[in-house]
């Protein structure tokens, strides 16, 4: 089937003849018989690389009116809104951050690309633009499955899909355990598939023996001289202390795995090939990244007047401590890339790699998220990292990622990724990942935060005041078609307890139950400024405990909104704990909480090593400064200043609804 053959204009079928894409690839005809073209929803579960952003274009440019593209990373978002921008002929809006806003500005858009969060805030708001949309293109649906995000893209496409009937529905997924439940959830044609536009071949390593499952075999030598880096994690989730790492074959190199992902990532370069190694953690990418710029990889590649530039623009970014490890590793045509650095760093690797000026990137998994990054081979050095509950294999469906970004559509005969496990790993690593399937996606609804968040967000938008009225809401949820609403009633009794009891939610007499649930005032300002119910109950306590205190200051404010649910934590080492301790208590006059209050003592303290950073920060601090003195990756600092943002904008416009006004937080929003 040829694009041309598609009911599409004539210049957005040069458009695409211009990059190579003229036949359709299997899963995008499948998607075509499936109707995509006239308005039929379908769900695409196909592996990575294989034309899904293709699906979604011709879904938005052949619908009956504007369409919305709904994106779950940020990243992502501004990667999609370029590719479609770049269409002839059609306006594209973004729209990714302003929590509060209802981006009213959308409205004339024939196209916009939006999170989750965004859309979800915009009919919390009130958004009419909402209403006249077409189609929704929603991309790695899969996250249905994540703990935060998931109730949110669930919730959002229910109620999309409930106020608007006729709007097509198309969803995209990465392959997963039970893509026909998820069709079966938004009643749309399956197009399943495993093609790939280039083989992928994948094997465990031991030492430096590779053993492929298409029965091919690749020896590799194993520098046994180099000491391994790998040993001290520090850090995941991504900023969380992991256990040391070296346990797969300290006192051997020839096993140690960082030695035989040296090795593996020469032996591609030696052939011309770029490759991407994925490791557990922050700290073991950048060390994994210094190992590698040993081994001269520039030369190699004979890049090294690209890599010295891509070095520089690095360097152009900041001067903070990643940023020149990163300039000094790019110099040897090798990059780090994880959730920590600035998005300007990761935008420089990322299309440094794609211009083939890095030989290899080592990143945490969150690069295989999404971003487009094809390489020769992939090698997956960790499979297992620390979570909640201690060391833990990372799920088949993230490896899958990892590994589909091997292969470059055109250059590459075959993509290859590699496990490097050792003798005792060796079966389970291949049963997990190799032989096994990805886990099935399951819904997150149930977890009380995030049902907290959606029944108050479904009273204070009038959408339900009664609780089988919020089960009527849920009712197009993919919990709901999985389990059936009436299996959530227990657990919204609770939501709304909690509720009532926070003072967000109030039970007026009355109404078919005999009471009608209302919003208070408070309540609504929170669903409105998109804050968690326990965020709006701990600004409103804080607010009225800083309106007590002899002096407020900018400190105050910081505290209040660096002690809610909503700011991310900051990770607090030991070495520091005695310091914001002695701060903490210096400062108690300007905090509002006592330091014999908390029950969680240690995440109050985090919340004060944020606050005293944020508060830093405004008094002048240069970003080289705190990080350096705090320990904190720049993009965590870039990314704590605009949630600060957001939530002292959420603090004022809670202090006008109850009536209470402290004036350091305008001053530290303002100097923000
Ligand atoms: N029919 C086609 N012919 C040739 N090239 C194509 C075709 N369809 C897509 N491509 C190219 O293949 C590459 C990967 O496509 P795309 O980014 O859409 O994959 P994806 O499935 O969305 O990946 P991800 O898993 O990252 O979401 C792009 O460079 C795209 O231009």
């Amino acid at each position: 089937m040829r694009v041309r053959d598609l009911p599409l204009s004539p210049s957005v079928v040069d458009h695409f003849a211009e990059r190579g894409v003229r036949e359709l690839y299997p899963p995008q005809r499948a998607a075509v018989d499936a109707g995509v073209c006239e308005g039929a929803d379908v769900v695409a579960a196909v592996p990575t690389a294989s034309g899904k952003t293709f699906v979604a274009q011709l879904a938005l440019l052949t619908a009956d009116g504007p369409g919305l593209y709904v994106c779950p990373l940020r990243a992502l978002a501004r990667e999609k809104y370029e590719t479609f921008a770049a269409l002839p002929g059609v306006d594209v809006g973004i729209s990714t951050g302003d929590f509060d806003a209802t981006g009213e500005a959308l409205a004339g858009n024939d196209v916009v690309v939006a999170t989750s969060e965004k859309v979800d805030s915009a009919i919390r708001n009130g958004a009419s633009w909402v209403d006249e949309l077409a189609c929704v293109v929603v991309d790695e649906v899969h996250l249905l499955g994540a703990k935060r995000r998931g109730p949110t893209l669930e919730v959002t496409l229910a109620t999309l899909r409930r106020r608007n009937p006729d709007l097509q529905t198309v969803a995209l997924s990465a392959t997963v355990d039970n893509p026909d439940a998820i069709a079966d959830w938004l009643d749309a044609a399956l197009v399943e598939s495993v093609w790939r536009p280039v083989d992928l071949r994948t094997g465990v390593a031991v030492g430096g023996e590779v053993d492929f499952d298409d029965g091919t075999h690749l020896s590799v030598d194993v520098d046994s001289d180099e000491v391994g880096v790998a040993g001290e994690g520090d850090g995941d989730d991504e900023d969380r202390p992991v256990e040391e790492s070296g346990e797969d074959g300290e006192g051997d190199d020839e096993h140690d795995p960082t030695e035989v992902t040296a090795a593996l990532v020469a032996d591609a370069v030696a052939d011309g090939g770029q490759c991407l190694a994925f490791v557990r953690s922050r700290r073991e990418a950048v060390d994994l990244a210094e190992r590698l710029a040993e081994d001269g990889l520039a030369a190699e590649l004979g890049i090294e007047d690209a890599a010295a530039a891509a070095a520089e623009e690095a360097t152009d970014v900041d001067g903070t401590l990643p940023g020149r490890q990163l300039a000094d590793c790019l110099c040897a045509g090798v990059a780090f890339h994880h959730a920590g650095l600035r998005s300007g760093h990761r935008g420089v690797v990322e299309s440094a790699f794609r211009e083939r000026d890095v030989a290899c990137i080592c990143a945490t998994p969150t690069l295989a998220a999404g971003v487009n990054v094809p390489a020769r081979r992939v090698v997956v050095r960790d499979q297992r990292r620390y979570g909640e509950g201690g060391m833990a294999w990372i799920p088949t469906l993230e490896v899958h990622q990892m590994c589909g970004r091997a292969g470059r559509p055109g250059l590459d005969p075959h993509g290859e990724a590699v496990l490097v496990a050792d003798a005792d790993t060796r079966e389970e690593v291949r049963e997990r990942y190799v032989a096994g399937e990805p886990e099935a996606v399951e819904s997150q609804l149930a977890d009380p935060g995030s049902l907290r968040t959606h029944v108050l967000a479904a009273v204070a938008t009038d959408f339900a005041a009664t609780e089988s009225e919020i089960l009527d809401v849920f009712e197009g949820t993919f919990y709901a078609r999985e389990t059936g609403a009436g299996s959530l009633a227990d657990a919204v009794a609770v939501a709304v307890d909690d509720l009532v009891a926070a003072g967000m939610v109030a039970r007026e007499t009355g109404g078919v139950e005999d009471y009608r649930l209302v919003a208070t005032a408070v309540g609504e300002t929170t669903s409105k400024q998109y804050v968690r119910p326990e965020t709006g109950e701990r600004i409103v306590a804080g607010l009225r405990d800083a309106a007590d205190l002899p002096e407020a200051t900018t400190l105050t404010a910081f505290e209040v909104i660096c002690d809610t649910p909503d700011m991310q934590d900051t990770y607090l080492g030991n070495a520091e704990r005695a310091d914001i301790y002695r701060f903490a208590r210096t400062n108690a006059a300007h905090l509002t909480t006592d330091m014999t209050e908390p029950d969680d003592f240690e995440g109050w303290l985090e919340s004060v090593k944020t606050a005293r950073i944020l508060d830093e920060w405004i008094g002048g601090a240069t970003v080289e400064e705190l990080v350096e003195q705090y320990r904190i990756g720049p993009g965590d600092l870039d990314s704590r200043v605009e949630r600060a943002e957001w939530l002292l904008s959420a603090a004022e416009a809670l202090g006008e609804t109850i009536g209470v006004r402290v004036p350091a937080v305008s001053r530290a929003r303002s100097r923000l």
